[in-house]
């Protein structure tokens, strides 16, 4: 196929629209017929939108966000890549979320779902400057896809393309901001139990108590070996969002509480009770590939009507339609 030919049938296939956002910053708003949408810059690669049918916003997205490079996007979903956090010795959270992506018009096949029409697919290669701290050769392919009933969907397929023979191990996370009412009448469920590397104790290990989790004061948490599904219940909203995942096994959650929300410019004063980030992620054990290895991580979003009492995470039940 020509590469004329290969560009349109990417456009025909994806019915998405390219539009400036934010400082002049190019981004990519997908719409499903029902009325959901979500919106992604090219700059990290990065949801910053994702609402539901009724045009509600999920996600949260602090209003003291600054949309200019080299600084990340203060919420939504940026991407850690190479490394998350301050595990190594690049910066805080790895280099993607302050990259600019490309649109990959011809990616690899790519099995879909065929009632999943609305969907972009993104790309980032290492820049000089990347290969300077990083010294690998690398195809980052991010799928996002906005399912028919709003479901977000964001697949990352991350190759090796080393031509000196070397292996690279990396770690990861979808660094997801939720956007709730109120902190204090939110609860996880499915991370009751599990171990956890506590960040705000020298990544300590502990287990937590068998409840489901709340929240009154600072959390930085790295849960280990979580389930693939987690739910975070909203009372005041009467809404739950479920994250299911795949390839990612540990689950970081995350809220700054009061001074540190101070301490940072591009976070209001109070908007930590705005939001949560539970993040599917690949911490504990970093991901090694060999040239032309491939690793991929899925996360899948859902947000329904609380429609289930404390201790039955069931989202058989929680999503109508029993998917699982
Ligand atoms: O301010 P940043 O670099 O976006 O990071 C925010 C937070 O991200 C979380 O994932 C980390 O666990 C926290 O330790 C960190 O503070």
């Amino acid at each position: 196929m020509s590469s004329t030919a290969a560009v349109t049938a990417a456009i025909e296939r994806v019915p998405v629209e390219i539009c400036k956002g934010m400082n002049g910053l190019e981004k990519v708003v997908l719409r499903e017929a029902r009325g959901s949408s979500a919106e992604v810059y090219l700059y990290g690669g990065h949801i910053t939108s994702w609402k539901n049918d009724h045009g509600e916003e999920l996600l949260f997205v602090s209003s003291k966000a600054i949309f200019k490079p080299p600084k990340p996007i203060r919420g939504g979903i940026p991407i850690c890549f190479p490394q998350f956090s301050n595990h190594g010795f690049l910066e805080q959270h790895g280099f993607a979320r302050n990259r600019f992506w490309s649109i990959d018009t011809n990616p690899p096949p790519f099995p879909t779902n065929s009632s999943t029409k609305t969907f972009v697919d993104l790309i980032l290669k290492p820049i000089e400057e990347d290969m300077k701290i990083w010294p690998h050769s690398f195809e980052f392919r991010l799928r996002v896809t906005l399912g028919p009933s709003g479901d977000l969907m964001l697949t990352s397929r991350i190759r090796n393309t080393n031509t000196d023979g070397k292996p690279f191990t990396f770690t990861f996370a979808y660094h997801t901001y939720f956007s709730v009412s109120d902190i204090s009448e939110v609860r996880v469920e499915g991370l009751e139990t599990l171990d956890y590397l506590d960040s705000l104790q020298n990544k300590q290990r502990f287990t937590e108590q068998g409840d489901a989790i709340t929240f009154e004061s600072e959390v930085d948490k790295i849960y280990l070996s979580t389930p693939t599904k987690i739910a975070i219940l909203d009372h005041e909203k009467k809404r739950t969002f479920v994250i299911r995942k795949d390839g990612l096994p540990d689950a970081v959650v995350w809220n700054p509480w009061d001074k540190k929300a101070k301490a940072m410019a591009d976070f209001g004063d109070d908007d930590y009770k705005h939001m949560l980030c539970v993040e599917a992620a690949a911490v504990e054990k970093p991901i090694t590939l060999k040239p032309g290895e491939e690793w991929r991580g899925r996360q899948e979003l859902s947000a329904v009507p609380s429609s289930y009492c404390s201790g039955q995470l069931d989202p058989q039940r929680v999503l109508l339609g029993g998917r699982n």
